[in-house]
């Protein structure tokens, strides 16, 4: 199985993230690290834990990261994702503590004592901790296999007309990491806002029957109306899964290998990741960048039913 560590701000979306990491076989979920975003910081890492509990995942370790942006004030997603972070379900209890120890820290000794290119980092939120951990460890960047993020667009954005929230909110962040040497595929809007939960998607989950699966629905519920109310879109995208899918089943999300860097001078272009599209695709010895961009919606879906399924 693939060993990874969730790197997240829950977030609807990320919610579904973690429930696809633990339901699928292919999927080792070493831990799940948090980073403020969406909410703050200490609300996210509660949702973390409460999604964890909802899917009896107490055996996976929860560390909580940077509470900010390196640089600039912290913005948080409130018009998307409710004061909670999680609006829209009632979230049990934790009943594991949160692990002691900040997640930069867990996630340098987590990389550096397994085994070099065991383990893929799956950035889900903004990039703060990722970059940080590299500053102060950089032989990370050797021993991780692959950093796959959701993050990002190459023609279309989110936050601004051209860049996404998690990469809006901390561009230095985002900055560091598309330009160290691992390996970094983007998981940008163009691919996820293919992810649409429709209604039929929704039904399809919630007839599961399962107590999870009704919570998932819930979710969905709210995630629609606030689509619906701040982003035009009839169905909410589920962003943050597709970087699992992709693990999973790399024939779920086609790539483009293509140079990608991050602006951080333009004022109407701040946070936008620049994606050179032009002319041959080069190899991954030439460019260890490729942007996702079409998606198998039926695989897709058929692959986050299916580990909801398996949670119970
Ligand atoms: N409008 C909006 C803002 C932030 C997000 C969060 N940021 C990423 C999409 O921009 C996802 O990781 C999601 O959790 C989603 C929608
Ligand atoms: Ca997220």
């Amino acid at each position: 199985a693939r060993k990874i560590i969730l790197d997240s701000d829950p977030g609807h979306d990320d919610a579904v993230a973690i429930l696809l990491a633990l339901g699928n076989p292919n999927i080792e979920l070493l831990g799940v690290t948090t980073v403020g975003g969406n909410q703050s910081l200490e609300k996210v890492t509660y949702n973390a834990r409460a999604v964890l509990q909802k899917a009896h995942a107490t055996d996976i370790p929860v560390h909580a990261g940077c509470d900010r942006p390196l640089v600039r004030k912290q913005e948080v997603a409130a018009s998307i994702h409710g004061e909670t972070g999680l609006d829209g379900v009632d979230l049990p209890e934790p009943t594991r503590p949160l692990d002691e120890g900040h997640a930069v820290n867990w996630l340098i000794e987590t990389i550096m004592s397994a085994e070099p290119q065991s383990i893929t980092l799956v950035p889900t939120g903004p990039l703060t901790n990722i970059a940080m951990a590299v500053r102060m460890e950089p032989r990370i960047v050797d021993r991780v296999k692959e950093v796959v993020l959701m993050g990002g667009g190459y023609h279309t954005g989110n936050w601004s007309a051209v860049s996404e929230f998690n990469i809006k909110v901390d561009p230095e962040a985002a900055h560091i990491v598309f330009n160290e040497s691992w390996p970094v595929t983007m998981v940008g809007l163009d691919l996820t806002h293919q992810a649409l939960c429709t209604p039929d998607v929704q039904q399809r989950i919630d007839g599961l029957g399962t107590d999870l699966a009704h919570f998932v629905s819930g979710l969905m519920d709210f995630f629609r109306k606030t689509y619906q109310d701040n982003q035009d879109f009839i169905d909410p995208p589920v962003h943050d899964p597709c970087t699992v899918a992709y693990l999973i089943d790399p024939s779920v999300v086609q790539t483009r290998r293509c140079p990608v860097d991050v602006e951080l001078q333009g004022d109407l272009t701040l946070g936008m990741t620049v994606a050179d599209l032009r002319g041959p695709e080069p190899s991954a010895e030439e460019c260890h960048t490729q942007v996702a961009t079409k998606l198998d919606f039926e695989k897709f879906w058929d692959l986050v039913t299916d580990a909801i399924e398996r949670i119970g």
